[in-house]
């Protein structure tokens, strides 16, 4: 097999070609389990972990490789296992907000194509949460397609109001309605998937996720089994997080990948509220907040009826949840009085 069908793209190559003439080699990672690594080339899969090196130069957690990266490495032990010297730089990324107060992010899954966003029509139905998936994944760079799961439990009429509410929040990603329990829509989502391309399943429990990667894997699910592999007197077995489909469609699959919890930076959200962005820039003042200001677009689309007030509450929202972790990156400064406030507030406003 080549690279290219574990999804290394045309540029990618190109620019690993003169690394790799040094002795170095690309591969995938495709498993990540405590400070071990599994790396998958052409020739297969093996363990693999971080030079010292690499260690040292590391400047945050977020430098560490994560399932999905290329990696340079350097094979050993006649192939069987691998060092990671360095990481390719990604052209794409799942991240979210670490746990515990620290604010910081964590890497999750990197170079995804296109991430489906699950949620089902039944229960789970909620376009504000979808906004928050959006925005993650238009920072990182990826592409959503959403897929409303469970139309078996609703009516006609009730799928088509879910449809038509997504539309009317200025959402404009492809939708695909699937039933797991029919079969109506998953051979759409299989035709979506392209050989070599990378995908991913967010979304709530219970919507139907491992339901339909079950599908999608089909009856040759060896793929999901465990890598293991023995050296320097340890075993290590690390279940595979980025498996191959059938038809040579890569899916990253991890435990905590698919439920992300907080939203970041402000590019995704421009994104995702493009109408509102647009809208913004009509208002008569630059500063202009939208409160009470003469000449606000912003008001006057929302008493027209053009823009939907539950639409720019939940942009506020995410807006201010945004800020606060743009802040926070930047700074280490919370011991500062009116940071702290301005923490206070945001996260009192969140609760709402
Ligand atoms: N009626 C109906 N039930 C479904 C459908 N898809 C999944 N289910 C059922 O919903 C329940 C949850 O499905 P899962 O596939 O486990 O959901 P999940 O999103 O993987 O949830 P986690 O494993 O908790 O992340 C199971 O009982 C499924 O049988 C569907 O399209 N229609
Ligand atoms: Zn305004």
């Amino acid at each position: 097999m080549e690279l290219t069908g574990l999804g290394l793209d045309s540029q990618l190559q190109e620019q690993a070609s003169k690394r790799c003439k040094s002795g170095l080699r690309l591969a995938r990672v495709t498993a990540v389990d405590r400070g071990r690594y599994v790396v998958r080339d052409e020739q297969g899969e093996v363990p693999a972990e971080l030079t010292g090196k690499f260690l040292h130069t590391a400047a945050s957690s977020v430098d560490m490789p994560c399932v999905g990266d290329w990696v340079y490495v350097q094979y050993r032990d006649a192939d069987m296992h691998a060092s990671i010297h360095d990481v390719v730089p990604r052209r794409s990324f799942l991240r979210r907000k670490s746990p515990g107060k620290n604010i910081d992010f964590q890497m999750i899954a990197a170079n995804i194509d296109v991430a489906f966003i699950v949620q089902s029509c039944h229960f789970d139905f909620n376009v504000r949460r979808l906004e928050r998936y959006l925005v993650m994944v238009n920072e990182g760079h990826i592409e959503p397609v959403l897929l409303l799961t469970k139309t078996d439990l609703v009516s006609a009429v009730e799928l088509e109001r879910m449809l038509e509410h997504i539309r009317t929040a200025g959402i404009t990603a492809r939708i695909i309605a699937l039933s797991n329990v029919t079969g109506e829509g998953v051979e759409q989502v299989k035709q979506l998937m392209r050989p070599g391309k990378t995908y991913c399943l967010l979304g709530s429990s219970g919507v139907g996720k491992t339901t339909l990667i079950n599908q999608l894997l089909g009856r040759d699910a060896l793929e999901t089994g465990a890598v293991s592999g023995t050296g320097e007197g340890r075993h290590t077995t690390t279940r595979r997080h980025l498996v191959m489909l059938d038809n040579g469609a890569l899916l990253i699959d991890m435990p905590g990948m698919r439920e992300l919890g907080i939203l970041s930076a402000g590019e995704g959200l421009d994104d995702s509220f493009a109408d509102i962005k647009a809208l913004v820039s009509q208002c008569r003042f630059a500063d202009c907040r939208h409160t009470n200001e003469p000449g606000c677009a912003i008001r006057k689309a929302i008493e027209s009826g053009e823009l939907n007030a539950e639409h720019y509450q939940s942009y506020l929202k995410l807006k201010a949840e945004s800020d606060f972790n743009e802040m926070s990156y930047v700074d280490k400064r919370k011991k500062d009085k009116a940071f702290g406030k301005y923490v206070k507030s945001v996260l009192k406003g969140q609760q709402k």
